[in-house]
């Protein structure tokens, strides 16, 4: 039996915006960011992908675009799990600053290590500073598992056990499954889903508020490999837009 899982990384952030390193800050959508959360739901609509359950992180940009994009989709009503292994990277001391100084401050070099390397977290985030999430309530249950920095590979080692636990037997049930998350947890997904390598995975690049579907056959491997853009056009140039932050 094959299943299908879409991805959908959220709509603009205010902080995409502002072109600002996010992590696990809890910034809302842009009025931007919105209608790109909507138009998404409308492409699942028109294609006929219609999500029976959604999984979803604890932030607000991911759970508030599943919300637009299933009532746009007329799935509002469809179960939802949340779990902060669906987070985007934990961005460590880097939360809150902004791409372009950072870029010119370290330099090419260091800041694409930081961005998208595979194995090197940013420094960590001090527990006083204003964009740590220390003593946040919804993390209560990490204890020694709650992040001050991630690297790619700290994010697949905390996402792979829900993927192949919840996410999977959503779909060995049959399910059409939407997973709302973000840049760096999708792409921790699609490595995992595509078996891509330490190195290519620094290539790929996921845009916000487009919906990528895979098929997956009956071992949960993906039918066509990378999956299928709904909208290959607009993916591709917002792909462009996203590699290209910073500059
Ligand atoms: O700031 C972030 O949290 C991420 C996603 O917006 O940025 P980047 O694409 O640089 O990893």
């Amino acid at each position: 039996m094959s299943s299908t899982l879409i991805l959908l990384r959220h709509g603009e952030s205010t902080w995409n915006a502002l072109n600002l390193f996010t992590g696990w800050v809890d910034v809302p959508l842009s009025e931007r960011g919105q209608e790109e959360a909507r138009k998404g739901g409308e492409l699942l609509k028109s294609a006929g992908l219609l999500p029976d359950v959604v999984h979803t992180s604890l932030l607000r940009r991911a759970i508030t675009t599943g919300n637009l994009a299933l009532d746009a989709a007329d799935r509002h009503w469809i179960p939802v799990r949340r779990t902060w292994r669906l987070n985007e990277r934990h961005y460590g001391d880097l939360q809150g600053k902004d791409k372009k100084q950072t870029l010119q401050a370290y330099g090419e070099e260091q800041f694409m290590l930081w961005r998208r390397s595979y194995d090197v977290p940013p420094p960590p985030i001090a527990p006083d500073s204003e964009f740590s999430q220390a003593g946040d309530p919804r993390y209560a249950d990490l204890g020694p598992e709650m992040p001050t920095t991630e690297c790619l590979a700290d994010v697949v080692a905390r996402l792979e056990p829900y993927l192949r636990g919840p996410i999977a037997d959503d779909l060995r049930a049959g399910h059409t499954v939407l997973l709302a998350a973000h840049g760096n947890s999708l792409r921790a997904v699609v490595k995992l889903l595509d078996g891509i390598g330490d190195e290519a995975i620094a290539k790929v690049n996921i845009p916000t508020g487009q919906p990528l579907a895979y098929e997956l056959d009956a071992d949960l491997r993906p039918v066509t490999a990378g999956g299928t853009y709904l909208d290959p056009e607009a993916a591709a140039a917002a792909i462009t837009a996203v590699a290209n932050q910073g500059r």
